[in-house]
């Protein structure tokens, strides 16, 4: 074990607990710790970014609710109303809402950043969702939000409908897992509705043959929102700030991260587990447990919003939690 490890182990074993009894809250401040190298990390200022985009292939009926939605959204983000907003100001943190790409062109609002790459992805049915210059400048720009601002952590969401579809094609065939094992209700298909989806990202993913890097998977299946919080997660990381990973289309971005640079995984935490069946595979593809495991399947960043204070009580927990020495309390007997 380095001096450092050794240090921080003695550090936390010295609280006023029985050793080990706090579980992962544990786990989650010895990572801060050592993603900051410090034995008193800093885990106070953070903010939940909403990337917002637009789906071509929305237009073939794989969701729910009509593509309008998504700008509807935004502007419901930017009004304060969204769950996502709730959630934001109950844990105080920080809310961003970016453009990606949708549909209507620019918001000109204040509470809106404008990264508009145009009005969404091309049906990936028929053609690739975007081009490979557009990939690597929504990975580009993504870097910029998550390195931006000061912060010791952020959290990402995303808002697109019909964005289960190009997450389930990206962990498809980047995980090699069948469709019909991925692929879910997203925002509530019925069972005719569901089959349909199937049917239809079946006839995508034969379009296009071979094994894919991340970055082709992103060009053939988008989306704008996906590959730019992609970015954020190398950007935040590299910013050696946590990064608190939401649900499905989330957990698919922290994937793709993870795959263009894996030492950001270090920085994630994945902080819910969806009842999209595609969870579960990235999951497993990126080795993690999610931290809460609540039933969500809103997206918008809610799941990491919700994992926020569990991870600023832990960081608490390492910098103001009593020693046995420092509280007078009888330490372990020789049993133990
Ligand atoms: O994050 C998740 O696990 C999740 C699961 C299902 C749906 N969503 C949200 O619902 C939208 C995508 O669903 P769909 O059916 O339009 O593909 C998009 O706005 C997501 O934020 C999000
Ligand atoms: C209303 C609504 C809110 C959402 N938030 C994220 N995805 C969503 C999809 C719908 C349909």
């Amino acid at each position: 074990m380095s001096d450092f490890e050794d240090a921080l182990k003695r550090k936390i074993d010295s609280k006023t607990k029985p050793v080990g009894s706090l579980g992962r809250i544990e786990a989650l401040a010895m990572r801060t710790a050592r993603l900051q190298r410090k034995l008193d990390p800093e885990m106070e200022r953070a903010c939940l970014v909403i990337f917002a985009g637009d789906h071509g292939i929305a237009d073939e009926g794989v969701s729910a609710y009509p593509a309008e939605v998504t700008r509807q959204m935004v502007l419901n983000f930017a009004g304060g109303g969204a769950a996502a907003n709730v959630f934001a100001r109950a844990g105080d943190l920080d809310l961003h809402v970016v453009n990606a790409g949708v549909r209507g062109g620019s918001f000109d609002l204040p509470q809106i950043t404008e990264q508009s790459l145009g009005s969404g992805t091309v049906s990936f049915l028929k053609a690739p969702a975007m081009s490979a210059p557009q990939v690597v400048d929504a990975l580009e720009r993504g870097i910029s939000i998550g390195s931006a601002g000061d912060y010791h952590a952020m959290a990402f969401g995303e808002m697109g409908i019909g964005n289960t579809a190009s997450a389930s094609m990206l962990v498809h065939r980047l995980t090699k897992a069948p469709l019909k094992d991925v692929v879910g209700r997203g925002t509530g298909l019925n069972s005719a509705g569901l089959l349909n989806k199937v049917e239809i990202l079946e006839k995508a993913s034969a379009r296009v043959s071979g094994t894919l890097s991340p970055t082709a998977a992103l060009s053939e299946f988008g989306g704008f929102e996906i590959a730019m919080m992609a970015g954020a997660m190398i950007g935040a990381a590299q910013a050696k700030r946590m990064v608190l990973v939401d649900g499905f289309i989330a957990s698919t971005a922290a994937m793709i991260a993870g795959q263009i640079e894996p030492s950001c995984r270090d920085a994630m935490i994945f902080c819910t587990l969806s009842t999209e069946p595609g969870h579960r595979l990235v999951l497993d593809a990126v080795g993690a447990k999610p931290l809460l495991d609540l039933g969500l399947r809103l997206g918008e960043g809610t799941g990491a919003a919700l994992a926020w204070p569990l991870l600023r009580s832990a960081v608490r927990m390492l910098n103001e939690m009593a020693s046995f020495e420092e509280a007078g309390v009888s330490g372990k007997s020789d049993l133990s």
